[in-house]
């Protein structure tokens, strides 16, 4: 294609059409999470999208405003003292190729292991105290959400929150990621009607990932006749993910979001988001109060390292589930 011939920065990154302003989600589900109905609204959304905006969560504007501050100087400091950080697997910083078999996205960023009380130490953070001192601040808060959240969800179905494992993402030996993504301004493709693909469509293979951004936009989700909306940025809130083990506790009653993010030709896109996995042994299997009346599991039984260990060697936009439906 002409287009890629002629821009060699874009080369070997899959190529959108870019959104139009018609694209925007306009019923985006909003969840007061400071509301009594947010059990419901929580669940509502997560049948009906696997997504959801947040607001009212508690957590402190400066504490995102400071890791975002400290995650922009880390991106923009020479390519070389970036790469010292690298690479990206099993934890460090990485530029557009995603997972080892073969992604590629019109972004640089940083995957980071989370042990159950902070930042593990072991973990290749930038050597800057602020920068550890702001992840360890956000980590803690946006960890309090996510358990908040998965309770909340519990509810919602009507089931005891320790029925519904909701403490799966904090008990001891959970398998918690968090990456903070860095979506530089792809200027090669101005005007052209197309975009890079910052990240490929995908979905989470964790229970629950809850995402924070700058206010530029990029985010799209499928809905599910299939149809990519846009996502409107909002810094202020979270925007919530349904994983595929969570849609498997659920027994696919909440659905696991197919998303993407494309690339603006203008404007840098930071996000950060935190994955809540379970352990590693931890059996991921319906709730057995969610199995209905044939009390039939759609999918075969296997634990958290497993499903993991089939993520990860998968393309990122393969149907991971699927190997595991009955
Ligand atoms: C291509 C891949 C990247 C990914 C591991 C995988 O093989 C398939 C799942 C991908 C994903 C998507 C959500 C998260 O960003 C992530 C950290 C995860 O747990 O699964 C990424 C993985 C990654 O970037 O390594
Ligand atoms: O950066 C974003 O906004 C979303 C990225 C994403 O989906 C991921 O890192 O799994
Ligand atoms: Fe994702």
């Amino acid at each position: 294609m002409v287009v890629l011939a002629s821009t060699p920065a874009v080369d070997h990154i899959p190529l959108l059409r870019s959104p139009d302003p018609g694209d925007y989600f306009s019923g985006m589900p909003v969840v007061d999470l400071s509301s009594p109905g947010a059990p419901r609204a929580i669940a509502d959304a997560c049948e009906r999208f696997g997504f959801f905006k947040l607001v009212n969560h508690g957590v402190p504007a400066d504490t995102m405003g400071r890791l975002e501050s400290e995650a922009v100087r880390f991106f923009s400091l020479p390519q070389a003292d970036k790469d010292r950080s690298g690479p990206a697997y099993p934890f460090g910083y990485g530029s557009k190729r995603i997972g080892l078999n073969g992604d590629m996205g019109w972004l640089e960023y940083l995957l980071l292991a989370v042990d159950s009380a902070s930042l593990s130490g072991a973990c290749a953070v930038p050597s800057c105290a602020l920068f550890r001192a702001a992840l360890n601040e956000y980590i803690a808060a946006v960890r309090k959400v996510a358990v908040r959240v998965m309770e909340a969800m519990a509810e919602g179905l009507g089931i005891a929150a320790v029925d519904a494992r909701s403490g799966m993402v904090t008990a001891e030996g959970s398998d918690q990621v968090f990456r903070v993504n860095h979506y530089p301004p792809c200027h090669a493709l101005q005007g052209l009607g197309c975009s890079a693909t910052g990240f490929g469509e995908h979905t989470g293979p964790q229970l629950i990932s809850v995402l924070r951004s700058n206010g530029t936009s990029g985010l799209q989700i499928a809905l599910q006749n299939g149809q990519w909306v846009s996502v409107p940025s909002d810094r202020d809130a979270f925007f919530v993910n349904v994983g595929d083990s969570l849609q498997v506790l659920t027994n696919g009653r909440f659905k696991s979001v197919k998303h993407r993010v494309v690339a603006n030709s203008l404007k840098s896109r930071v996000s950060m988001i935190y994955f809540g996995g379970p352990a590693m042994t931890q059996r991921i299997a319906p709730l057995p109060q969610l199995l209905g009346a044939g009390g039939q599991s759609l999918y075969k039984d296997f634990t958290w390292g497993e499903y993991k260990k089939a993520a990860y060697n998968s393309r990122l936009g393969d149907s991971r589930l699927a190997q595991f439906h009955r």
